[in-house]
């Protein structure tokens, strides 16, 4: 039995990155507690505030951002911290090594229903002569992220983290420790699942209406399968089923509002979750570039997103790739 500290530290990681993931694990051991006490600790239902990006916070969006936020910024390694549910980064220790940026509460509208959610995160190291309060020193592609992860909170916690050399997932034991179940995961190559929001079909571009269109032809199209399709609303479940068993997962570009490249973020949710897939052998795309070769220029910006198994997100792409 492997402990997650054990885990890394048999894995040559640098002491102030496990310290600072220990932080963040207290943090997400804390919002799991919140979230098995749901209505019992009245911290269900929508809160007064909305958003930076004009939607409604869940309490517990407030609530484990909160938490968060207090933990890691009173880990000195900590020059920032950035949150979906914060309008701008807040500097940490100055002399701090990293930045922390994350989505407190992923898969929110799933609160209620009692369905999975997540916590999502990505370190980065601050640049020198910039300070860890300031956004430019965020303004770092998804390939430059030190390690990235999320925790599941469904029948089980989860932690999955990539430090850049593989893939991990360790469950959160009756005791309080996470504990290494899976180690360098991989990811099927082929898939016959996808998940992808049907309701906005009309929406999306001809190309991604194509592809959608051959799927669900099955076998008798040209793709000569017939496929399964799955929708959580949930990117965290989403990618974690992705990696379990493979699977290609869209949240594509379409024009409900053309002023937003994508609904998914990508500083809290595209770049972590590229990191992950492409270390468990995926691919992650906006249907035409590598996620993590976009370069950021908002905190808060967007980002169109298909990832998962490498021989259905290349099929994919073709559909859009121009001549
Ligand atoms: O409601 P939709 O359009 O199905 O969108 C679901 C997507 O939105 C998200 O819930 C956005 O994340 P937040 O809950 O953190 O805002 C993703 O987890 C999920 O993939
Ligand atoms: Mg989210
Ligand atoms: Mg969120």
């Amino acid at each position: 039995m492997l402990l997650l500290n054990q885990y890394l530290k048999h894995h040559e990681t640098p002491d102030d990155l496990i310290d600072l993931i220990d932080s963040l694990m207290l943090s997400c051991k804390e919002i799991a507690i919140k979230l098995r006490e749901g209505a019992l600790a009245g911290v269900l239902g929508t809160a007064e505030g909305v958003n930076v990006q004009g939607e409604t916070q869940k309490k517990l969006d407030v609530i484990s951002n909160d938490i968060l936020k207090a933990i890691l910024l009173d880990n000195p390694t900590v020059a920032g911290i950035a949150s979906e549910e914060e309008d701008f980064p807040v500097g940490g220790n100055p002399e701090g090594k990293y930045l922390v940026t994350f989505d407190p509460l992923d898969g929110s509208s799933n609160i209620d229903v009692n369905v999975s959610v997540g916590t999502i995160f990505s370190i980065l190291s601050k640049p020198e002569g910039i300070d860890g309060g300031d956004e430019a020193a965020y303004m770092q592609n998804g390939r430059k992220q030190i390690a990235s992860g999320y925790v599941l909170y469904g029948p089980c916690a989860v932690l999955v983290m990539t430090t850049g050399s593989g893939v991990n997932m360790f469950t959160l034991s009756h005791g309080g420790d996470f504990i290494l179940t899976e180690e360098n995961v991989q990811i099927p190559e082929q898939t016959q699942e996808f998940g992808i929001n049907m309701s906005n079909q009309r929406f999306w571009e001809p190309e991604m209406q194509a592809y959608v269109a051959d799927l669900l032809q099955g076998e008798e199209g040209p793709l000569g399968k017939r496929y399964n399709m799955r929708w959580v609303a949930s990117m965290v479940a989403e990618v974690h089923r992705i990696l379990t068993r493979g699977g290609i997962f869209l949240y594509p570009w379409d024009n409900r509002d053309t002023s937003k490249p994508g609904k998914l973020r990508l500083m809290y949710e595209g770049n972590p979750m590229s990191f992950l897939i492409e270390q468990a052998g995926g691919l992650s795309t906006t249907c035409y570039d590598n996620i993590m070769d976009v370069e950021p220029t908002k905190i808060h910006q967007r980002v169109a997103v298909g990832l998962g198994s490498t021989g259905e997100v290349e099929t994919m792409m073709k559909y859009h790739a121009k001549d």
